[in-house]
């Protein structure tokens, strides 16, 4: 599946991601330093670290927006990107925006449909100042979703969000996962989303990757499950948040 977007051909790989020896530097500072990574076509993996480690460059890296780069990075060509700011052209309507930058005429029905996907069907024709954040963010996954990934990579998309709107956003990002089958790369800093959602957290940490740890919870998953706690205060700790440090 997966194609070559920099760095040189490689063997075909049955891996939605495969990433050999990476390293980004900026000013001769490696802000990531010698990754390696793989996905697993349909896999869901969470990417946590404190704030500069390196997350949002990886998954520029990996979207094929920066690639002045070393290593080899093997992406499917079908790809499809989400940021923590919805980045809608205010002057053009919400479904117009679904569809920006397709090859082509795509057909607005294509539009309509992954707004409806996304809970957004009787906001087609809305203006994006009309909008809420949340739903700004929807129609943010809408024009992922139109793309058909195969790859989707969520940077922080819901960072911005209330409490209330963020928990319904990453229930309808786990629901659109389970029904598209595509893998998925999230960057977070909220654990509790990373071991909701992924079947895979991983820790940054220096521009590396420092540790990785398997999510073998059924789904739905449960904030009261001990087993789901146990897995969020070890990552907790590893990221160095105390339990104190997290009350404050
Ligand atoms: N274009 C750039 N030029 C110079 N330095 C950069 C550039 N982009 C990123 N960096 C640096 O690389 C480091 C990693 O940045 P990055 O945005 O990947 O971190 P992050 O883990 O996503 O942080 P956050 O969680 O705060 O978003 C930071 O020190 C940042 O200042």
């Amino acid at each position: 599946m997966a194609t070559d977007v920099h760095g040189p051909l490689s063997p075909a790989t049955t891996q939605a991601v495969h990433v050999e020896g990476l390293t980004r530097a900026f000013d001769g500072r490696a802000v990531i330093d010698d990754v390696h990574l793989d996905l697993a076509p349909g896999e869901f993996v969470a990417l946590l670290g404190r704030s500069g480690c390196g997350k949002s460059t990886l998954l520029r890296v990996l979207a094929g927006l920066d690639r002045d780069i070393d290593g080899t990075v093997l992406v499917p060509r079908r790809r499809a990107v989400a940021f923590q700011a919805p980045r809608l052209m205010p002057w053009k309507r919400v479904w117009r925006n679904v569809l920006l930058g397709l090859p082509g005429r795509p057909e607005r029905t294509l539009a309509e449909q992954a707004l409806e996907e996304v809970g957004l069907g009787h906001r087609v024709n809305a203006w994006p100042k009309t909008l809420s954040g949340g739903e700004a963010q929807r129609v943010s996954l809408a024009r992922a979703l139109v793309r058909e990934p195969d790859l989707l990579l969520l940077d922080e998309p819901f960072g911005a969000l209330d409490a209330l709107t963020r928990i319904n956003a990453q229930r309808l990002v786990g629901e659109l996962w389970q029904r598209r089958g595509c893998a998925v790369l999230l960057v977070t800093h909220d654990v509790e989303e990373a071991v909701l959602l992924a079947d895979r957290v991983l820790v940054m940490d220096g521009g590396r990757i420092a540790h990785e740890q398997r999510v073998e919870l059924d789904r739905p998953r449960e904030l009261t499950d001990p087993r789901f706690a146990a897995i969020r205060a070890d990552l907790l700790a590893r990221l160095g948040v105390t339990p104190a440090a997290e009350a404050a």
